[in-house]
């Protein structure tokens, strides 16, 4: 645990929405949670959890149904607006009506709370605005109305404009939802390292969970039954907490690899004899046929050559056989499945 004060703490708060008549509805149990400087946190859980709730009320966006919520040091209910706005920056998912803007015209309006009232940016603001474009790796397009992107390009830019704000603390709802797979490694990578060099807060949501379990810091994982677990991620995964907070009929979380399994096996044990890549690969293949890979001695036997490129497939009591591809690999294990170990 940093060793620093936290920049928001949350004692009992309950999130939620005020039904018909006042009727509170909380979306999950009360929670007590902090958000350190220098740390990303990921908020994961199933749909319908109360990620964005969490979030929007985090903000101040959405008032708490009960609880204390601290910015800096004070309620954050207390603060006004634009003082809110020097402490805190947030991304939500809902469409901005951004009219004919251009992404650097946009970008520059997260500066805003830092102006005076007049609005003009200095030299400082500017270069403020040029490194969020440069980091979100959209100056390419800063001449561009916002309104002619496409939707992963918008989602940069309005990181690049949470970023030019300069706040202690930023939050991201589904940053990464539009955005293809190197782009959603590259905005982690980024996030990380700006949480590590300037030393936000970063907490962001997200359903990319093979992602946030590399990236995060922290986890903060909102199951649905609302009882919020943090944790480092690998706390969480060794504990079995990650897991039941996913847990589905037929889809189990395999916490030796940190994948959820897609496969279930319906064929034979097969020994596995190899490491590297070759070998990593090759049990994937395994798995998707079905069949069960292991270490151990087992009557069906596939080496993998050490630099790959090679297979040799063994049926019990029979000639080894050389593969060139995976492909072939299947194809043989496949007959000798149907042939010579008859279930
Ligand atoms: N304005 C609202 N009034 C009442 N209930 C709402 C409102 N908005 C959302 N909810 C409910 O609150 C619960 C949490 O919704 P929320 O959008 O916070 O979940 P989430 O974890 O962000 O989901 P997802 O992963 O699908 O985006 C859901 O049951 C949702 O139906």
């Amino acid at each position: 645990m940093p060793t620093s004060a936290p920049l928001l703490t949350a004692d009992d708060l309950t999130v939620g929405y005020f039904l018909a008549k006042k009727a509170p509805r909380p979306v999950a149990q009360p929670l007590r949670v902090a958000l350190w400087p220098g740390e990303l946190v990921c908020l994961l859980g199933p749909n319908g959890a109360g990620k964005s709730t969490l979030l929007r009320t985090l903000a101040g966006l959405q008032a708490p149904l009960g609880g204390r919520l601290d910015l800096g040091g004070g309620a954050l209910a207390s603060l006004s607006a634009a003082a809110r706005a020097r402490q805190l920056s947030i991304v939500l998912t809902d469409r901005v009506e951004v009219g004919t803007l251009t992404v650097r015209e946009l970008v520059s309006l997260g500066r805003h709370p830092h102006t005076n009232w007049l609005g003009r940016l200095s030299a400082h603001d500017e270069a403020r605005v040029q490194a969020a474009l440069a980091a979100t790796n959209t100056s390419g397009f800063a001449q561009r109305p916002v309104g002619e992107l496409s939707d992963g390009e918008r989602q940069k830019v309005l990181l690049a404009r949470a970023i030019a704000q300069d706040t202690p603390i930023v939050l991201l709802d589904e940053p990464t939802a539009h955005l293809d797979l190197p782009n959603r490694v590259a905005l982690m990578r980024l996030l990380h390292g700006l949480a590590r060099q300037t030393g936000k807060a970063i907490l962001l949501s997200t359903h990319e969970l093979d992602l946030a379990l590399q990236a995060a810091d922290r986890v903060w994982l909102l199951p649905a039954n609302g009882q919020l677990r943090t944790g480092t991620p690998e706390d969480l995964v060794l504990s079995g907490a990650f897991a039941a907070a996913f847990a589905r009929e037929g889809l189990a979380f395999d916490p030796a690899t940190g994948t959820f399994a897609l496969h279930a096996p319906t064929g034979p044990t097969v020994q596995l004899v190899g490491d590297g890549a070759p070998a990593f690969w090759t049990r994937r293949a395994l798995e998707r046929e079905g069949l069960v890979p292991t270490t151990s001695p087992a009557a069906l036997r596939v080496t993998v050559a050490p630099a790959g490129g090679q297979w040799t497939s063994q049926a019990p009591g029979g000639p080894a056989e050389q593969h060139a591809t995976v492909e072939d690999l299947l194809r043989a294990l496949r007959l000798i499945i149907k042939n010579q170990l008859p279930s």
